[in-house]
């Protein structure tokens, strides 16, 4: 079965500055889909509002069923920002544990893990602790994962395995993606949209974002 996310009548402001003004997307299971815009435009607001931590007027369904707090139901939906949000307190195996996920089948798919299992977060490396939040969000039984940034601070080879788990899992989860290494976003995502002056829009064909004042292709 495909489920929806639908965000539409999104409007933001912060005092007299209108950021957001009927910015929309869809998202749904076996897809991927991308959010691009400039700096400053309003992606990591867009993504608080759908997660709910950001409050705004808003239409978000998840199918079909209003969400107004999305971030009290994890089951629904799971928002990555782009800062470290895992304690640096816990070990690599109670952080997979508290996804629901086991860390034999993590290290297998990343060897650079092995034998790390009782490592503490802060003992790893900035990427090193990405990947493994991004393993958690993208892994774990969700039905919609918000991903503000996942591929600033990976390697080259990272962002490669990141890029397959990510197709590799939409069939059973709908993934929504942001981040200024737009290559890579264009590279997965369908569809793509691009945010400019407060508003979404769709991508229809890829020369829209050079039109668009985005990116050179
Ligand atoms: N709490 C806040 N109070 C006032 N202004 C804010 C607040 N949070 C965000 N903004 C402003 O809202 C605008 C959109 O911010 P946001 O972080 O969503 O942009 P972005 O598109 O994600 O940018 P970037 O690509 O640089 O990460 C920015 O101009 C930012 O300064």
């Amino acid at each position: 079965m495909t489920h929806h996310l639908e965000a539409d009548s999104i409007r933001l402001q912060f005092g007299d500055r209108t950021v957001l003004s009927g910015a929309w997307l869809k998202c749904s299971t076996g897809g991927i889909t991308g959010l691009l815009g400039r700096n400053g435009q309003g992606k990591s607001c867009l993504l608080k509002i759908i997660h709910g931590s950001l409050d705004a007027e808003k239409s978000v369904r998840i199918d079909g069923s209003a969400q107004f707090a999305a971030f009290r139901r994890p089951d629904l939906l799971q928002y990555g920002p782009q800062f470290h949000f895992v304690p640096g307190h816990l070990s690599v195996a109670r952080v997979l544990d508290d996804f629901g996920l086991p860390y034999a089948a993590f290290a297998e798919r990343f060897p650079e893990f092995a034998g790390r299992e009782r490592h503490r977060v802060r003992q790893l490396s900035g990427g090193e602790r990405r990947l493994l939040e991004l393993y958690g969000l993208v892994m774990s039984p969700s039905l919609f994962a918000l991903l503000d940034e996942p591929f600033t601070h990976l390697n080259p080879l990272q962002i490669e395995k990141v890029k397959e788990l990510l197709v590799e899992r939409k069939a059973h989860k709908g993934f929504l993606v942001t981040d200024h290494l737009y290559r890579h976003v264009i590279d997965i995502c369908d569809p793509l949209y691009l945010l400019v002056d407060g508003r979404t829009h769709l991508v229809k064909q890829l020369e829209d974002i050079e039109t668009m004042g985005y990116a050179r292709l």
